[in-house]
């Protein structure tokens, strides 16, 4: 897909919440989409019944949208191939799609996440495995809970690509009269927005799980933002850009909906439950802050970027700390300015 036209032929892989959801979207949109899913019997049964109960309970999908199994028939002649698997399981899907993908295709990320170990965005995994230059990587991330846009509540997003026509062309083929997507040159700063806004949304449950109420969300959402930012601009991120829908709108959206994972993970926690107990209470979906607490906690150091609340939220979900102690580690906090 090149120049300023729509996708016309687009191939989403994984056909969990948001996979689904946004392969709705585009064929609501127009575009001819096939949706690969790991399950055969989860590609039949949106075939034959138009349903992905597993995922998106009561939605009916489009009869347009085809589902299959087969990454072979998926990709086939695709303009788009858009990445709908978990942040730490994406290089190594991609690396066995790697051998299919169409030469020139738009690589689409919808993950949310930050890779363990390499310490990665998951447009430069993208670009790294694909073995494609990074103009050719897209990001879509915004406020998208997915249940909502497959009821079809307006919604607006951003699809963020360093090449500005690919972008366009993007969001020509995912524009329906419930998603307005804007487009966005600054894909450090959206991806990292994204990313963060869950490790946010993890702190958030856990204060509402503590039982505490709105002035406490809102110093945790704004002083999220702060961290968050401060992390953009070390890293070339343009500032604006976490004041826009991928970064204070998604992080609005995570940190106060009971629809988000991570919230809901985090409030869990904030509960007394262990990260066990939590983790069972997910129905095998991903509360990606949970792994990328701790990735964006190491490039923070990396770039010696103070992110107290990352800090605490790593230290709640993997060193043993109580919402507590965490909470008065936070409050506890040498004095500043804002
Ligand atoms: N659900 C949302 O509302 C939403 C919205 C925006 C962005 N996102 C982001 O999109 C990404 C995917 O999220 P989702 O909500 O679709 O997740 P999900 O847990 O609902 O589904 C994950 C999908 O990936 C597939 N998959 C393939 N290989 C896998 C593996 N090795 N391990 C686990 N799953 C594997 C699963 O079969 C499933 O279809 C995440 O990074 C998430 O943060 C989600
Ligand atoms: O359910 P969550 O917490 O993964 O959040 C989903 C989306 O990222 C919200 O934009």
């Amino acid at each position: 897909m090149t120049g300023a036209e729509p996708a016309r032929k687009v191939t989403v892989l994984g056909a969990g919440s948001w996979g689904t959801t946004f392969a709705k979207v585009l064929a609501d949109a127009g575009s001819d989409v096939t949706l690969w899913a790991r399950r055969a019997e989860v590609a039949e049964r949106i075939n034959t019944e138009h349903q992905n109960p597993g995922y998106v309970p009561g939605v009916a999908l489009p009869e347009s949208l085809r589902a299959t199994d087969d990454a072979v028939e998926a990709m086939h002649g695709a303009e788009a191939v858009v990445l709908a698997v978990p942040s730490q399981t994406l290089r190594e899907n991609l690396a066995g799609w790697q051998p299919l993908l169409p030469p020139d295709a738009t690589l689409v990320s919808l993950a949310k996440g930050v890779e363990l170990s390499t310490l990665k965005r998951m447009s430069e995994v993208v670009a790294e495995v694909a073995d494609v230059p990074m103009d050719q990587v897209a990001v879509v991330s915004g406020p998208n809970l997915a249940m909502e846009i497959a009821g079809e509540q307006p919604t607006a997003t951003v699809v963020a690509c360093t090449d500005h026509d690919r972008a366009v062309a993007l969001q020509a083929a995912c524009s329906t009269g419930y998603f307005r997507p804007y487009t966005n040159t600054d894909l450090v700063g959206i991806e990292l927005a994204g990313a963060c806004k869950n490790v946010m949304a993890l702190a958030c449950g856990m204060a509402a799980g503590l039982g505490y109420g709105q002035n406490t969300m809102s110093s945790l959402i704004t002083r999220g933002l702060a961290e968050t930012t401060r992390l953009g601009a070390a890293l070339g991120a343009e500032p604006m850009t976490f004041a826009g829908l991928a970064g204070l709108g998604d992080l609005v959206a995570t940190c106060t909906s009971p629809l988000s994972r991570n919230r809901t993970f985090g409030e869990r926690l904030g509960r007394g439950e262990t990260l066990a107990q939590a983790q069972d209470a997910t129905n095998g979906q991903v509360a990606e802050g949970v792994k990328s607490c701790s990735s964006i906690r190491e490039l923070a150091a990396h770039h010696g970027v103070e992110m107290p609340i990352t800090e605490v939220v790593h230290r709640v979900c993997h060193e043993d700390l109580g919402p507590v102690p965490g909470a008065a580690q936070l409050l506890g906090r040498e004095r500043k300015s804002e």
